[in-house]
């Protein structure tokens, strides 16, 4: 369905983060799950949609793990050298990403991407002119933190979202919005940010609550349970 909406779409994937809050010698995006790292099990979900033509993976000037991956021998798949912050990986592959009219960014920490949620995101905001994030409402109440560690107030939660990717927008706008904000020093940690810096307002398209982010180390277990389900029919017939 998706390939009937969307002429043609490049994935970037920002791979070229250390993993640091995973407190761990590899990579984050090299740790495995069901036999592959989170990087692969990231391409992979958004290669299975014929409308996303080609790959471009971020990744670090010293990173060795890559080019050991089947990955790197797919040609849908490209590689380049990231930047000092996940905007400026972005921004680097933005720079190799020619010849499509939309380009979707997926971090490479997010494996449990479910296709019902990538096909939604591609046929929502095909008619959309300012692109569209997956995301999920907030379900618990949210405090901001005083001095001392102490609760200061009550954040309301109404209308208020977690932002996921895949983010999904037309190349030349996300490029040119991406350089304006990193140029005026805007703090940027998703591709909608820096739309929104420049005044605009992407939709947000509901999404899963288990297409997690692996970003502390007891975020893997549930990304495998998220895999166990999908590799074993038994599970699979479960009501989750
Ligand atoms: N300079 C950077 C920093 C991050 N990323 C990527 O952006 C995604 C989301 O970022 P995050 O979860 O913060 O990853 P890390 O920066 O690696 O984690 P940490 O902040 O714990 O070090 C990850 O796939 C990461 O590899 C990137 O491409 N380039
Ligand atoms: C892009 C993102 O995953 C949306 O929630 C998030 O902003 C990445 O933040 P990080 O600090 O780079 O992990």
């Amino acid at each position: 369905m998706a390939s009937e909406v969307f002429p043609d779409v490049i994935a970037i994937l920002p791979a070229a983060g250390i993993g640091s809050r995973m407190q761990n010698d590899c990579p984050k995006q090299y740790l495995t799950i069901a036999g592959k790292t989170l990087l692969e099990h990231a391409v992979e979900a958004l290669l299975r949609q014929p409308c996303i033509r080609r790959a471009i993976v971020a990744v670090s000037a010293d990173d060795r793990r890559f080019a050991r991956l089947p990955l790197a021998d797919n040609p849908r798949v490209s590689r380049v050298i990231g930047g000092k912050e996940r905007a400026d990986s972005v921004m680097a592959a933005l720079d190799q990403a020619h010849g499509a009219d939309w380009v979707l960014v997926h971090d490479a920490a997010r494996p449990c991407l479910h296709q019902d949620d990538l096909a939604r995101l591609l046929a929502i905001t095909a008619s959309s002119v300012v692109g569209g994030i997956l995301a999920t409402p907030v379900r618990d109440t949210m405090k901001r933190a005083g001095p001392g560690g102490a609760i200061d107030h009550t954040v309301e939660r109404r209308d208020l979202w977690h932002a996921l990717t895949p983010q999904l927008f037309p190349l030349p706008l996300l490029k040119s919005c991406l350089s304006r904000a990193l140029n005026d020093g805007a703090v940027i940690t998703d591709e909608a940010s820096a739309l929104e810096h420049c005044g605009y307002q992407p939709l947000l398209v509901p999404g899963r609550s288990d297409n997690i982010k692996i970003t502390r180390p007891e975020d893997l277990a549930l990304a495998a349970f998220y895999f166990s389900r999908l590799l074993s029919p038994s599970l699979q017939n479960a009501h989750f």
